[in-house]
């Protein structure tokens, strides 16, 4: 898809300020500091759309980004950072809670990990949940820049392995700093929207 238009729509807390109009949406779904916000902006070609930072926990709201009036990307808060205080990890679960079980233009979840490292078990926990809500995953491996080209099928295996993916959930190795995956990322997209 060539996109000349992105921008976002509202950061939300809760539901009544979702965006109405009815596009389908597709949430990004990822561990703090992970490359989510990354992974928009690399897509897209806009340098900073999402905001990213070598800090994490940057995003904490849900960021709807309207993407050329076709659909939405939902920049979801990163799970498992362990700095984050017990209320506003039970407010994170909330807000997750209310999204993922209200939103009926919710098309699926494209779950970003870390391609370096095998999966953690928060990442096996948000796997779960999301198919406990029935949503079709993609897997982001990114960082596959940090990863030597004749190692990634042995890293591919094992996520796979350590997340017990559905044959149904597709996966794509992914770097936002060479844009490798990048097309058969769009493609996963045209699926949903
Ligand atoms: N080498 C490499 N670094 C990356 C890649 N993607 C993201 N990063 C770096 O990882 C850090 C975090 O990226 P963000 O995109 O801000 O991560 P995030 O998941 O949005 O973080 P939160 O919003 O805090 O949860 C930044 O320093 C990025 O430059 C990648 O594909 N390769
Ligand atoms: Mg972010």
């Amino acid at each position: 898809m060539k996109v000349h238009k992105s921008e976002l729509v509202i950061s939300a807390v809760s539901p009544k300020q979702y965006p109405e109009g009815g596009l389908p949406e597709i949430a990004l779904a990822g561990r703090s500091n992970v490359g989510k916000s990354s992974f928009i902006n690399s897509l897209l070609a806009r340098k900073n759309l999402a905001r990213t930072s070598s800090k994490p926990g940057k995003t904490r709201t849900l960021n709807f980004y309207n993407i050329e009036d076709r659909f939405l990307f939902v920049d979801v808060p990163g799970y498992g950072y362990a700095k984050v205080s017990k209320s506003e990890r039970a407010a994170w679960g909330e807000m997750m809670e209310e999204y993922l079980k209200s939103r009926d233009v919710l098309k699926a979840a494209f779950m970003i990990i870390d391609f370096r490292h095998e999966p953690t078990k928060d990442d096996i926990a948000m796997y779960d949940y999301l198919k406990f809500h029935e949503l079709p995953v993609v897997i982001i491996a990114t960082k596959a820049d940090k990863i030597t080209k004749n190692k990634r099928p042995r890293h591919l295996k094992r996520v796979k392995e350590t997340l017990k993916l559905k044959p149904e959930d597709q996966t794509v190795v992914f770097s936002a700093e060479t844009a490798q995956g990048k097309d058969e990322a769009w493609r996963a997209i045209e699926q949903f929207i």
